[in-house]
């Protein structure tokens, strides 16, 4: 069988005395959809910083395509395109130029600013300042950000935060494609509703800690409707409406 894609071993991250995430293990096979899933405070960016390779772990290993970052930075952050859930855009940058300077970061031709902004139906506002869009607009322009190396590896902070209910649809339609295409996605949430509809397996987190995972289609089985309602709740020994997650 082959190792997973990304491997996740016994990880903890303390931040002044403050255990922030607390042993957690992950592994995620190449081609899936994982949804992190938790409450506000859970610790699902920090889990997603530590895997980007953005913020180091205070023990345990973490590995993607076999690559660990402190042995190879270069060919592990080749690997990984990462959307931030917040960005605060320089004032005056159109969207063009925003992306057209991450490209040249990364070594990306030229060529794909104008493909991502395509893809997140921007195109039209490639000349705009960003610092002037919407949340769900500067989300699209994060998303295309991520996208420009056509990286591997997805990782995502609430990528649906603001976006309206269309392009919550296309961002459902869009991570099916890109998973078609063999990509990996890890994506934080905490609407579970999203992680039940795109993704093929969830980890609820909670107190920087694992409270459960399966894949969807089990949660299915197990509790039929609102399976990963139901499920979360009971993983957490919730049994009213008030421990639900907020959304
Ligand atoms: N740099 C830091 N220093 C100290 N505490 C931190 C730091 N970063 C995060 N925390 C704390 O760690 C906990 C987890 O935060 P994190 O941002 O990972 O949660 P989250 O699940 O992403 O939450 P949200 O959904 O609200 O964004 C929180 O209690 C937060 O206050």
């Amino acid at each position: 069988m082959a190792d997973p894609f990304v491997q996740v071993v016994d990880v903890n991250k303390v931040i002044q005395k403050q255990k922030l995430v607390d042993n957690i293990n992950l592994n995620i096979d190449a081609g899936s959809i994982v949804g992190l899933c938790g409450g506000n405070g859970a610790g699902k960016s920090t889990v997603l910083r530590m895997i980007a390779g953005i913020m180091q772990p205070t023990s345990g290993e973490i590995s993607v395509n076999r690559i660990q970052w402190k042995k190879d930075r270069k060919q592990f952050s080749q690997q990984i395109g990462y959307m931030p859930d917040d960005f605060q855009f320089s004032h005056g940058l159109t969207a063009a130029e925003i992306l057209s300077f991450w490209a040249a970061l990364r070594r990306v031709p030229q060529t794909r600013v104008d493909e991502v902004l395509g893809i997140v139906g921007l195109e039209d506002k490639r000349n705009e300042q960003v610092h002037t869009f919407s949340k769900g607009m500067r989300q699209r322009i994060l998303f295309a950000q991520a996208m420009l190396g056509k990286p591997p590896l997805l990782i995502m902070d609430e990528p649906t935060n603001g976006l309206d209910p269309y392009w919550m649809n296309e961002f459902v339609r869009l991570l099916q494609k890109i998973k078609s295409e063999g990509h990996t996605v890890l994506f934080s949430t905490h609407q579970l509703d999203i992680a039940e509809e795109v993704a093929d397996y969830v980890v609820f987190l909670n107190n920087g800690r694992n409270y459960g995972e399966g894949t969807v289609e089990y949660f299915r089985e197990q509790y039929g409707a609102f399976p990963l309602h139901t499920a979360f709740q009971q993983s957490l020994g919730i049994t009213s409406a008030a421990g639900e997650l907020n959304e």
